[in-house]
């Protein structure tokens, strides 16, 4: 399975296709061609002194006569954990601020509107271990914990949103831990929390050992830039939960995700895309990048040797439109500020081309789901009936 040293899949096709064949294979792939944004000058060399990619894209909707166009800028960012996992817990969460405050300063210059960092940012992803210290003490409060109160700074400075995933402890209801969502206003204030409501029980995903599925169910922030909602990593499997969270009026929905290679990467480019489509809505689809080493080995429960790393984790960060377009990916083996300007005009209009929110048959899939969940239910399946024949005199 590829690692670090296969940079992109557009990449490969930029190489090796002729350039009649990539624009066609682009436009099944991609959908309708995004623009690419003129990014200024100064973002880019400072992306390139940090050391992270920085690519921008812009998504047009059709001009209306009563509507003005509604863009706004978002920037989806992916990074590795700057130090190793064996660092003092404080020192990893301040580099992480730290390469977080940078990739922030260059969104702004390129007019990022609402930012949205990977799932669980502060922290490496190590709920793999099982081992409860010393990754409990990465959890914060979402309300003030210093991680809120350094995003209300970015937010403030430079009047954008921000969306914080991070690993929540919640101090109001008995200290317990939850992979939440922050959304923090331009204005500086924490707007809300969100958080993941689907926990994977696969390869080494043993998240189920530190907190539960979430208990808010599916709000929408309504922000100064549009209406967003965040569905966070695993959740994207759930085309209901996305469905939640269109029906709420999602104009947005962001999906920080930490997923490898070899459980997901086949899957990747396809979710958030069928998401945006289906429910008539922009999808953000956010994924860490690199390997992280754990100090101690733990096994897979496959027989296999025990292991201290949890795989290649592939980046590919996308933005996904209701029209079937995408942008292309970040690569999959550096940090990297991916910036999408959208036009939400755009939600409305797909609506009214697919109607698929007029299609929906709500009520009939409520009914008969209301029906499927009872533990008497007996599924609806007709089947020929086999009758017998009377026996010969
Ligand atoms: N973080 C997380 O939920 N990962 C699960 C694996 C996946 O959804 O690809």
């Amino acid at each position: 399975m590829s690692g670090p040293q296969w940079g992109s899949l557009e990449q490969c096709l930029e190489q090796h296709l002729p350039p009649a064949d990539l624009r066609e294979v682009k436009r099944i792939l991609y959908g309708k061609e995004t623009r690419k944004l003129n990014l200024p000058s100064v973002a880019l060399d400072e992306a390139s002194a940090g050391d992270f990619e920085l690519q921008g894209y812009a998504f047009e909707a059709a001009r209306e006569q009563l509507r003005q166009p509604r863009t706004v800028r978002v920037g989806l960012v992916q990074n590795r954990t700057p130090l190793p996992t064996d660092a003092p817990v404080a020192d990893q969460v301040s580099a992480l601020h730290r390469r977080i405050e940078a990739i922030t300063e260059v969104a702004a210059m390129c007019g990022v509107n609402i930012i949205c960092f990977q799932e669980a940012w502060t922290m490496p992803f190590a709920f793999c271990t099982r081992e409860k210290l010393p990754w409990t003490e990465f959890a914060e409060s979402a309300e003030d914990g210093p991680t809120t109160r350094f995003c209300q700074k970015l937010a403030k400075k430079h009047d954008m949103v921000v969306v914080s995933p991070i690993l929540e402890r919640d101090f109001v209801h008995g200290d317990v831990l939850w992979n939440t969502a922050v959304v923090v206003s331009n204005s500086g204030a924490v707007l809300g929390k969100t958080r993941k409501n689907h926990i994977p029980r696969v390869g080494d995903f043993n998240e189920s050992t530190y907190y539960m599925e979430g208990n808010l169910g599916h709000p929408v922030f309504q922000t100064q830039f549009g209406r967003i909602a965040v569905n966070i990593c695993y959740g994207r499997h759930h085309p209901l939960n996305w469905l939640m969270y269109s029906v709420n009026g999602a104009e947005i929905i962001f999906n920080p995700s930490a997923t490898i290679g070899t459980l997901s990467e086949s899957l990747w480019p396809i979710e958030a895309r069928n998401a945006a489509i289906a429910n008539h809505c922009f999808t953000c689809a956010i994924n860490r990048v690199g390997e992280e080493h754990f100090p101690n080995e733990f096994t897979s429960g496959d027989g296999k040797k025990a292991h201290q790393d949890f795989g290649y984790f592939y980046g590919s960060s996308y933005v996904a439109a209701p029209d079937s377009s995408r942008t292309p990916g970040l690569s999959r083996n550096r940090d990297g500020l991916l910036v999408a300007e959208l036009d939400l005009n755009l939600c409305r209009q797909m609506n009214d081309t697919w109607n698929f929110k007029m299609t929906g048959r709500y009520e009939m899939y409520a009914r008969e789901l209301t029906a499927a969940v009872k533990p008497n239910y007996s599924p609806n399946i007709v089947q020929e009936l086999l009758t017998v024949s009377p026996s010969p005199p």
